[in-house]
């Protein structure tokens, strides 16, 4: 694996979530690894889990740490051919190789605009990275993917589920401002590659890219789908179709403790209480979100090792 970009980079997916677990019960085997080397976090947008997981990820490894929000450096220009004499005072293709210079690896978040469905499909600012900087990239969150999010799930539910093919069920809920698609499309990818009954359940006009959910069944009645569940993850996303617009905020979509039934409820934070769940939910025993974000850690040490392994 040169890159970790999505989900299909790992050459064993399988494999890689048995990993995460080893480094679960032992996280300082492989300290040595990183020794001397450096990873560069470069966030586009706000962050608490990603920011401080894939950091101790790192340094469990035995990596040095260095953080660079977007926001705090200069305007970047990514046209090609722009004569730069407004907003943007340095352009991509020197800031990526500049931070290679520093870093051995280079994680990167930057989320979709959720303004033009063609343009964020294009992955601008990921593939800028992986262009240009000529060290592995790590994706943080882009665009349409957040890969170590869909992993850490995966994770999530082999520890916790011992029934076989369990029912999981993917719920909308209901959301004020205008979400990505990126972490419901990396939950779809992650249970396409376990061995899971799934299903989605969001509002008509609310489909994910077919493309994405291609062979999944989507069904449209939310009671229908969580019916046995035994795992339930629920995320806001904005409509897909009528690209990046809130056209439904319908708040019975919201997960219930009553609709929840026996089934664990899984959501990758943050998430809005009494909005997309009910305070009942999230302070019962059938939440496993803190546990989900303990894992975030692990899911980025295996990343981070097989990265490390081919460049050293
Ligand atoms: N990285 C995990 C989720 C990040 C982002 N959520 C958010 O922006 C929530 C913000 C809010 O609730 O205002 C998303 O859905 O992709
Ligand atoms: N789940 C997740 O990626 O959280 P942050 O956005 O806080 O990093």
């Amino acid at each position: 694996m040169k890159h970790y970009s999505n989900l299909e980079s790992l050459e064993n997916f399988e494999a890689t979530v048995d990993l995460a677990l080893e480094l679960k019960k032992n996280p300082f085997v492989f300290e040595e690894l990183g020794k001397r080397k450096t990873i560069a976090l470069v966030f586009f947008n706000n962050s608490l889990r990603t920011r401080l997981s894939t950091e101790k990820a790192a340094r469990n490894l035995g990596m040095d740490v260095m953080v660079l929000n977007v926001s705090d450096s200069w305007n970047l220009e990514f046209g090609d051919g722009t004569v730069m004499n407004l907003d943007t005072a340095e352009h991509i293709k020197e800031a990526t190789q500049v931070i290679a210079q520093y870093a051995d690896i280079i994680a990167v978040r930057a989320f979709a605009g959720l303004k033009d469905k063609v343009a964020d499909a294009t992955e601008k600012v990921l593939n800028a990275f992986i262009k240009y900087a000529g060290v592995p990239i790590v994706n943080m969150e882009s665009a349409l993917s957040h890969p170590l999010q869909g992993l850490t799930d995966a994770v999530t539910i082999k520890e916790t589920v011992t029934k076989k093919r369990p029912k999981v069920v993917l719920s909308w809920a209901p959301h004020p401002r205008a979400l990505p698609h990126a972490v419901a499309n990396s939950f779809v990818k992650s249970m396409k590659l376990c061995d899971v009954e799934f299903v989605i359940t969001n509002p008509v006009g609310y489909d994910l890219d077919p493309k994405i959910t291609k062979g999944i069944t989507i069904n449209h009645n939310q009671q229908e789908a969580l019916k046995d569940a035994d795992v339930v993850y629920v995320k806001n996303w904005s409509s897909f179709d009528d690209y990046g617009q809130v056209t439904n905020t319908d708040s019975h979509w919201m997960m219930t403790k009553e609709k929840l039934g026996h089934a664990i409820f899984m959501h990758c934070l943050p998430v809005r209480r009494n909005v997309v769940v009910e305070d009942a939910v999230l302070d019962s025993d059938q939440s496993v979100v803190i546990q989900q974000a303990r894992n975030r850690t692990y899911a980025a040490q295996a990343v981070l090792k097989t990265l490390l392994e081919n460049i050293t």
